[in-house]
């Protein structure tokens, strides 16, 4: 290259695989989670580097649209009318000047680098110019200016401030009974970086023995849980070898409700009719074992399937293909079941903080054709269970039109089925009135999952 000013400068290598990631979230729609462990693999980006990426990328993604208020107040356009590759860097720059304790003059020069080394120096300005005007106030001066007042739109202003949709911050106020001040903790909790999760597989390995392995804690409410503080859990051997694995607490308890209700006598017929990718149904599969039952994993993505199949082997589960909303008898799954578990296809609204930039996807579209799937499956796991039997009903959803406002539906259309109390099937304290369970980051740290206990006469 001949003009020495528009010769490359070399960009960070963090920062340019955070830019990746957001480049191909943006432009084809891809999952954050998805593409950033093989980008750090590939360019074997480890330790505290792949940490920084994660904390970037996934921090970015979560913030996009509260960002991009503040980009486009500072650009003075809005961010439609801002060159894509661009808008990128400018994320990823205003996320490091608002959210981290990134100095604002590293967090400016490596975005100009960044911008620089791909594009030249015409780009470059402008994102120089934008950043350094943002930088000039911090993250609750800009949401004072550009959220919508407190005293007039409290629901839109602290969605702006914890920077989630409107729609899904009334979804949360809805679900919380109106709670101002729950409102703001919930917000506020979902959208902080997650904790990790491990389960210890019974059977295979104690919560203790992998808290003491891994260099984590104990779990408070699930007698399998251990929390990791750092690192990858990858690295973990009881990970390797399938002794335990990554599993909100929320989840471990949703599953371990499955094998705690009391059903009387149990004939060992065990089913879990959404069962992929198989955290739940390894759970269930492990306890089977001790208990001496089998479980039967239905799954309607073959490639799930084989996933489930993956972490469920050497254990009593046969995983099959199939629609759970009509299981015929040629499937070989005939009713009569001892217990069920039902953990629906939902929009997911509970585990957001997980998936980076979900929140910015999810329309309320999504959870009104959801509702029908959800209505059927619930009817058919009905059909599948034996009187005196139960079917756990889940949600990572706190959405009510796919929790209380379903089970209520439902049961109004079988008469012979009926709610239990899950709450004792949970076992843990403060869990509301019942007889449903709502769980929340706020409240337990898990993700919202959501369970209802049913059974038939
Ligand atoms: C919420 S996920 C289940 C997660 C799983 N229980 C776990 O813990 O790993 C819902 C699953 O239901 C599957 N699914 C969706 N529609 C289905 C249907 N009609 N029959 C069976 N499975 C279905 C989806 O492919 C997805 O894997």
């Amino acid at each position: 290259m001949s003009d020495p000013k528009l010769r490359k400068k070399a960009a960070d290598p963090v920062r340019e695989v955070a830019r990746d990631v957001l480049r191909a979230v943006r432009e084809r729609d891809a999952y954050a989670n998805l593409v950033l462990p093989k980008l750090l693999r590939e360019r074997k980006i480890t330790g505290r580097d792949a940490a920084l990426a994660t904390e970037l990328t996934y921090g970015t993604a979560r913030a996009f649209g509260t960002l991009d208020a503040i980009i486009a107040a500072a650009a003075n356009r809005p961010v439609s009318e801002i060159d894509g590759d661009v808008l990128d860097v400018l994320r990823l720059g205003a996320y490091q000047l608002l959210r981290t304790r990134i100095g604002a003059h590293a967090a400016v020069s490596t975005s100009v680098d960044l911008i620089r080394s791909e594009k030249g120096m015409g780009p470059s300005g402008f994102v120089n110019a934008v950043l350094r005007k943002i930088s000039q106030r911090d993250e609750d001066l800009w949401v004072d200016e550009l959220a919508p007042p407190i005293w007039d739109d409290l629901v839109g202003n602290l969605a702006f401030r914890y920077a989630h949709p409107r729609w899904i911050a009334e979804v949360f106020s809805d679900a919380l009974g109106g709670s101002a001040g729950e409102l703001q903790a919930a917000l506020a909790a979902d959208d902080d970086r997650p904790p990790v999760h491990l389960v210890a597989r019974p059977g295979l390995i104690t919560a203790e023995e992998l808290a003491l392995t891994s260099g984590g804690e104990v779990g408070r409410y699930s007698p399998y849980a251990v929390y990791l503080p750092g690192g990858d859990p990858g690295d973990i051997e009881a990970v390797r070898q399938g002794y335990a694995g990554v599993q909100d607490e929320g989840s471990q308890l949703v599953a371990r409700a499955v094998t705690a209700a009391d059903v009387g006598e149990d004939g060992g017929r065990w089913l879990d009719m959404c069962a992929g990718p198989g955290g739940k149904a390894a759970l269930i599969g492990a306890i089977a074992d001790i208990d001496g039952a089998h479980l039967d994993a239905v799954e309607v993505s073959e490639h799930r399937a084989d996933l489930i199949r993956g972490v469920t082997r050497d254990m009593p589960v046969d995983v099959h293909v199939g629609d759970a909303r009509n299981l015929t008898p040629e499937t070989g799954l005939a009713p009569g079941y001892d217990r069920i578990l039902l953990d629906a296809p939902c929009s997911g609204l509970g585990s957001l903080r997980r998936r980076p930039e979900a929140r910015w996807r999810r329309t309320p579209d999504d959870v009104t054709e959801l509702v029908g799937l959800q209505r059927e499956l619930l009817t058919e796991a009905l059909r599948m269970v034996r009187p005196g039997g139960v079917v756990v009903y889940s949600t990572c959803s706190p959405h009510p039109a796919e929790t209380t406002e379903l089970v209520a539906s439902v049961l109004d259309d079988v008469p012979e089925a009926r709610q239990l109390d899950a709450r004792p099937l949970v076992g843990t304290e403060e869990i509301g009135d019942g007889p449903h369970v709502q769980l929340w980051p706020h409240r337990q740290g898990t993700d919202a999952m959501f369970l209802a206990a049913l059974t038939k006469e």
